[in-house]
């Protein structure tokens, strides 16, 4: 796989926050998506790193049922600062597609949790995989990587793709009245490391 192309493009966030990022697009990518990394701010010998898995809903539409678009408005920025890539991934709904996660709504609204409600529609917790990420990151000539998470599975799955992360950052938690269930049960099912408020 290589750098297909990259090119710059001004950003300007809904609350005024202004960047430049490096858009850069890929061939050969194991999967065949169109996954995307921006280049932000001037990267070091080990760049700063956000694997954002695409969430049309909460990215694009400020949907407050989960955390998406404030982790990524807050990772561009940070990313900005530190220097390194956010890379864009098209694996919306955990790797199940828009329309399929929007039918686990539907089941989340009469009661599942988001795991419960991807089982009983015949899907796995997290179908996420994280190889064409990896082979963004090589064809970027980058091998060493802090990664800012709270998703243990990533960091797992980057190691076993020979990117070597020398630091785990968490995000900032987003957590919203909308939102703490969703939180709670990536705590509880996934390890997810974000320090919610208790359960009273
Ligand atoms: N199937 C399903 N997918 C969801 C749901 N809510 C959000 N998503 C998707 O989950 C993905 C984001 O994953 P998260 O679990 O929020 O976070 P993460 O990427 O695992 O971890 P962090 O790196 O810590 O943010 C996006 O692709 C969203 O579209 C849901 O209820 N059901
Ligand atoms: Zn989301």
């Amino acid at each position: 796989m290589s750098v297909r192309t990259r090119v710059t493009v001004p950003l300007r966030f809904a609350d005024g926050y202004e960047t430049t990022a490096g858009l850069v697009t890929f061939n050969g990518l194991t999967d065949g998506k169109e996954h995307l990394a921006l280049a932000l701010g001037t990267p070091g010998a080990v760049p700063l790193v956000r694997l954002h898995s695409e969430c049309l809903t909460g990215d694009v539409f400020g949907s407050q049922r989960c955390d998406c678009g404030p982790q990524l408005r807050e990772s561009v920025e940070r990313i900005t600062g530190d220097g390194g890539y956010l890379l864009y991934l098209r694996q919306e709904g955990r790797g199940i597609g828009l329309y399929n996660k929007l039918d686990t709504y539907a089941l989340q609204d009469a009661g599942l949790d988001t795991y419960q409600a991807n089982r009983a529609l015949g899907h796995g917790d997290d179908q996420r995989d994280y190889t064409a990420a990896a082979q963004m990151l090589t064809a970027l000539g980058v091998t060493t990587i802090d990664l800012l998470t709270n998703n243990p599975d990533k960091v797992t799955q980057l190691r076993r793709n020979h990117i070597s992360v020398r630091e785990v950052v968490p995000t900032a938690v987003h957590a919203s009245p909308a939102n703490l269930r969703y939180l709670r049960a990536k705590v509880a099912h996934t390890q997810h490391t974000i320090a919610l408020p208790a359960v009273h």
